[in-house]
């Protein structure tokens, strides 16, 4: 047997679809497109791409991106606090994403908590971390709401099922471990530090990882009919010098025994962007209302 391939991209594709009539008609009834503002600050060389689909996706759907800015490495943390004060204060801003990492000068906590909540499409603030928590709706991180839409389409069923989240980052494994418990899945969180991982990832019925280490997950550890979503992406150099992306799971090996999985490139990456983009017309749409 040989897992179906969930096609994150295609679906991308299909979200932005409806995202860019959703905006023409905002626009004009409005008067105003949506605006996104993608701070990316230094040279962070794997920050590059994401930040250009960020951007260009945007501009892809009707959404203004002209406050988008590539800062310097030396920007001091007042100078990026500063500029995301004015860009709060900003009403044609909607959403404001500052790309991590940040240099190591700036802390990210401090800088996350200055962006308004309702302009937080990354949905990192505590409020919406906390609205998350609660169950309230709020914006929710681009990554998980990507993840979570692919189980949807897919019509994989959660209520009563295992789980297992591998990886703990606020920016992916434990809000998506929260909206996985919202769905009424019993919900495993594992990590480095996990004793007998294997153990554990053969209970799942639904298997997310996001462990940021390459193949990680190999087809003794996936039990038989599991979903898998492959969060992570690694840049990795065959023997021969050549340079490829690969999840955090073995794909060639685990698509055997999975009854699905997410590719990639391909899978959760253009669903992560996507999600930002739909933050985006919801945080606009909320503001114009409040
Ligand atoms: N504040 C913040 N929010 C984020 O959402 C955030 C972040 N920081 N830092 C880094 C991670 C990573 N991330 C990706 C975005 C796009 C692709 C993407 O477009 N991937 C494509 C192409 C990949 C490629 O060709 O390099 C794919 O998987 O098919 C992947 C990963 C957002 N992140
Ligand atoms: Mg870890």
């Amino acid at each position: 047997m040989s897992a179906a391939i969930l096609d994150g991209k295609a679906l991308a594709a299909r979200i932005q679809a409806e995202l860019t009539c959703e905006v023409q008609s905002l626009q004009e009834r409005f008067g105003r497109p949506p605006g996104l503002s993608v701070l990316w600050v230094g040279d962070n060389p794997a920050s590059a791409a994401y930040v250009r689909n960020k951007n260009k996706s945007g501009q892809a759907v009707g959404i203004d991106v002209a406050k988008s800015q590539h800062l310097k490495a030396s920007l001091s943390e007042t100078q990026l606090l500063a500029l995301i004060d004015r860009l709060n204060a900003d009403l044609t801003v909607d959403g404001i994403l500052v790309q991590l990492p940040l240099p190591e000068h700036i802390d990210s906590g401090r800088v996350l908590n200055r962006i308004a909540p309702e302009k937080d499409v990354d949905g990192l603030h505590p409020v919406n971390l906390g609205r998350l928590v609660r169950g309230e709706p709020g914006l929710r991180s681009c990554t998980p709401a990507g993840v979570m839409r692919i189980l949807s389409e897919a019509g994989v069923p959660l209520a009563g099922k295992t789980a297992v989240v591998i990886g703990r980052s606020i920016l992916v494994g434990k809000p998506v471990a929260l909206m996985l418990l919202e769905k009424d899945a019993t919900v495993i969180t594992a990590h480095s530090r996990t004793a007998d991982l294997s153990a554990i990832t053969q209970m799942a019925d639904v298997l997310v990882v996001a462990a940021g280490r390459p193949e990680l997950v190999t087809a003794a550890m996936v039990r038989p009919g599991a979903v898998v979503i492959d969060v992570g992406i690694n840049r990795v150099t065959d023997y021969e010098g050549n340079s490829r992306l690969v999840g955090d799971v073995d794909f060639d090996s685990v698509r055997e025994v999975a009854a699905a999985i997410t590719p990639v490139p391909r899978g959760v990456g253009p669903m992560t962007v996507t999600m930002l983009l739909a933050n985006t017309v919801q945080s606009y749409k909320q503001r114009l209302i409040e």
